[in-house]
């Protein structure tokens, strides 16, 4: 294991060693009703189970026609009918509602406003084209959308409200996600106090009042968060005594007499992944592997640093852990010129104007105000961003 940051690595490398790490870690799959799917990860590729529309349908609420007008009216067709055996024959129409199954031999819907009835008969409104309905117009046909068996879904992609609707309306009463990894956090620093207003020389944590929800959304379920003051024993004893598939620390990664993850780690013979990362804020972040070959993302303790080495690092490695692939980057216009002399990439926030991204004030590494405020983060290369460049955005946990 190095000292310092001699091992750093670039940002856009070390996102994908995480994606990687992840991935290669990657847990196991459970079959979940489908009424509780949705936000879980899909953890195989979907097939149409049926073709979608299953049957063909009137797409308005109408009268379905054959032949030409006049049309002799028959029996109403509602939503819920199941299909006619008979052909509609030419020169009738059934009234039918949008939904109702298309009986064969039809030209296609009038729709409800474009007809009148007098004497049992239909005929079309004065003001509607003389052709109406073409043929096939305002049917829904059958496989239109998709035909039973071809690729409905793949795996990876997060059980968003559309896909469990999709994958429901195609067949699915159950399906495949991923296991949800549960999580143990450490929250390293003697200062830290967990409530109220802190007295000179201590702060109030940043983290524990939305890592559960805010990892939750990320797919990782928070079994354990732990504060510690800044002792070597307590931190490794924590560590040692954590069995979850993930680890998260905050604080203590730095190399003062108080900072003791990277000691910690040496003691339990984790092997580090990412050894410090090419970026500010966050550059002290480290990805280690626990015995048990388990990972332990250990975030900065400064807090725009930890929320945005979280954001590029924990939501790539998280993204790897459930099966899905590393989420590309966005990407914005800048309003302003964005320096950048760090040599290092720049991860800035910034609000969104008419003329494009503006860097976002109070950004220091210990600072939240800036982050709060923003619309995103930009990734500014070293030698920094022109006015009116566009530059890459960070996919964001929250
Ligand atoms: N000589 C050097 N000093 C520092 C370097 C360096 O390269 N050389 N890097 C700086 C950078 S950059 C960062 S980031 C921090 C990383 O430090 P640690 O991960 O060891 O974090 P701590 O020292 O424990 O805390 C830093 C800062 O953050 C506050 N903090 C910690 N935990 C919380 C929390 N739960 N909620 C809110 N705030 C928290 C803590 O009070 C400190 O102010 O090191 C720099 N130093
Ligand atoms: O790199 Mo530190 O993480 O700037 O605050």
């Amino acid at each position: 294991m190095s000292d310092g940051h001699s091992a750093a690595i670039s940002w856009s490398d070390a996102r994908r060693l995480a994606h990687e790490t992840g991935r290669a870690r990657s847990g196991g799959v459970e079959l979940v009703p489908i009424a509780d799917a949705t936000g879980r990860t899909l953890a195989g590729d979907l097939t149409a189970l049926a073709p979608l529309p299953g049957y063909a349908s009137s797409a308005m609420d109408g009268w379905v026609v054959a032949g030409d007008a006049p049309w002799r009216l028959g029996a109403p067709i509602l939503a819920g009918d199941r299909p006619a055996s008979a052909p509609l024959a030419a020169g009738t129409a059934r009234a039918i509602t949008t939904g109702g199954p298309i009986p064969h031999g039809s030209r296609g819907v009038l729709r409800s406003e474009n007809g009148t009835t007098r004497d049992g008969m239909l005929l079309r409104a004065a003001s509607v084209r003389p052709d109406e309905p073409r043929a096939g117009e305002h049917v829904r046909h059958i496989g239109e959308e998709i035909a039973e068996g071809e690729p409905l879904l793949p795996s990876g992609v997060i059980l968003t409200p559309p896909r469990v609707a999709l994958a429901a309306v195609a067949g699915y009463d159950s399906l495949p996600v991923r296991e949800v990894p549960a999580a143990d956090v450490v929250l390293l620093g003697s200062e830290v106090i967990g409530s109220g207003i802190p007295a000179p020389g201590l702060v109030r944590d940043a983290y524990s009042p939305h890592f559960p929800a805010l990892l939750a959304g990320m797919g990782v379920r928070v079994r354990e968060l732990r504060h510690l003051s800044d002792d070597l024993a307590a931190t490794t004893g924590a560590l040692r005594a954590s069995s979850a598939s993930l680890v998260l620390s905050t604080g203590g990664t730095a190399g003062s007499a108080a900072d003791h993850v990277r000691g910690a780690l040496r003691e339990l013979g984790a092997a580090l992944v990412i050894d410090g990362v090419a970026m500010r804020p966050g550059h002290p972040v480290m990805l280690a592997l626990l015995p048990g070959d388990r990972p332990m993302l250990c975030l900065p303790g400064n807090p725009l640093a930890a929320m945005l080495t979280l954001a590029s690092i924990g939501l790539p490695l998280v993204d790897g852990l459930l099966g899905r692939p590393l989420a590309a980057l966005g990407t914005v216009q800048l309003a302003d010129e964005v320096k950048n002399e760090s040599g290092q990439t720049r991860l800035v926030t910034f609000t969104l104007h008419a003329d494009g991204a503006a860097p976002t004030s109070r950004q220091g590494s210990g600072m939240l105000r800036g982050l709060a405020a923003s619309d995103g983060v930009a990734v500014i290369p070293p030698g920094g961003a022109p006015a009116g460049s566009r530059a890459e955005t960070v996919p964001l946990p929250w």
